[in-house]
């Protein structure tokens, strides 16, 4: 389990972009973390990355806290990857299994065991062919499954995910969300900011959402269906929870398919009264 209690961050010479936020993700939990441009969803994630150093507040991870330390940080970096929103700002290296392979190379791993990582990662991503590609000639949709082989290539047990889906065609969206429950369904915990409360709804077990620089978190479908704190965050509802209570269905449906059944049963239920 990662948490964050009480976070306090800020750039220099500004007000505090976090000001006692604290979250949760549990174990094998899949959380959404939505919030306003600019409410500081990269900043906190940053900070449970270990990359910014909070002014004030706690993160641990399974009870012990992280200690900015070079030490603290290696170990810390090693079970917790970051994603960034921008893959370019992840790649450095000249070609995909260059940079794929530098995480595990400097985790000190024989070589032949890299290896390993890289292509079984590659594979797992539906990216072989992009090997030996250089990563400056890469596509934004190719980019970004190459940042996440290099993340998933530490074989973390947490990965934040800054904005995974945003910018991908719908067939794309749809290939990142199959990646990230098959994450899910190894034991892998995912903390995934987007501003898609569709997909929010769909995917997480919990939303958390930023607010004034704290969190509220609770069950994905009671916290998008609560009309001041969406408003607050500057988001939308659903499109399922806005149709169902107009078609007075009873229930938050998360997906298409739960509405349907929604509209089927009721359906169902009118011709027998009838
Ligand atoms: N390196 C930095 N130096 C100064 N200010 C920064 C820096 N990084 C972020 N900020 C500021 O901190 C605030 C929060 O930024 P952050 O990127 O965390 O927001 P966000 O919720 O991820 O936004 P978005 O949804 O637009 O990606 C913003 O006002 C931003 O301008």
């Amino acid at each position: 389990m990662l948490t964050a209690r009480d976070l306090v961050a800020r750039f220099p010479g500004r007000e505090p972009v976090l000001s006692g936020a604290s979250i949760t993700l549990p174990d094998g939990g899949r959380v959404a973390l939505l919030g306003a441009n600019g409410c500081g969803k990269t900043t906190l994630l940053r900070c449970l990355s270990g990359a910014h150093r909070p002014e004030r507040g706690d993160i641990a991870r399974d009870g012990v806290r992280l200690e900015h330390g070079r030490r603290g940080l290696r170990e810390h970096r090693s079970a917790v990857q970051l994603v960034l929103q921008d893959a370019a700002d992840q790649l450095f290296s000249a070609d995909v299994t260059q940079d794929v392979s530098f995480g595990p190379m400097n985790l000190g791993l024989p070589v032949a065991e890299v290896r390993a990582r890289v292509d079984d990662t590659l594979a797992m991503l539906g990216i072989e062919h992009l090997a030996e590609r250089a990563t400056h000639q890469l596509s934004y949709g190719e980019q970004k499954k190459v940042a996440l082989a290099g993340a998933i290539a530490m074989a973390p047990s947490v990965l934040l995910l800054d904005e995974p889906t945003a910018g991908l065609d719908p067939e794309g969206v749809a290939e990142m969300t199959a990646i990230l429950d098959r994450l899910h369904s190894d034991g892998t915990s995912l903390l995934v900011a987007t501003h898609d409360v569709d997909w929010a709804l769909a995917w997480a077990d919990a939303a958390a959402i930023v607010v004034d620089g704290m969190v509220r978190q609770g069950p994905v479908a009671e916290m998008l269906d609560d009309q001041a704190l969406l408003a607050s965050a500057r988001l939308t509802p659903p499109w399922t929870l806005r149709l169902a209570p107009r078609l007075g269905l009873r229930g938050r449906p998360r997906t298409l398919d739960e509405m349907a059944a929604l509209i089927q049963a009721r359906l169902t239920e009118n011709r027998t009264t009838a």
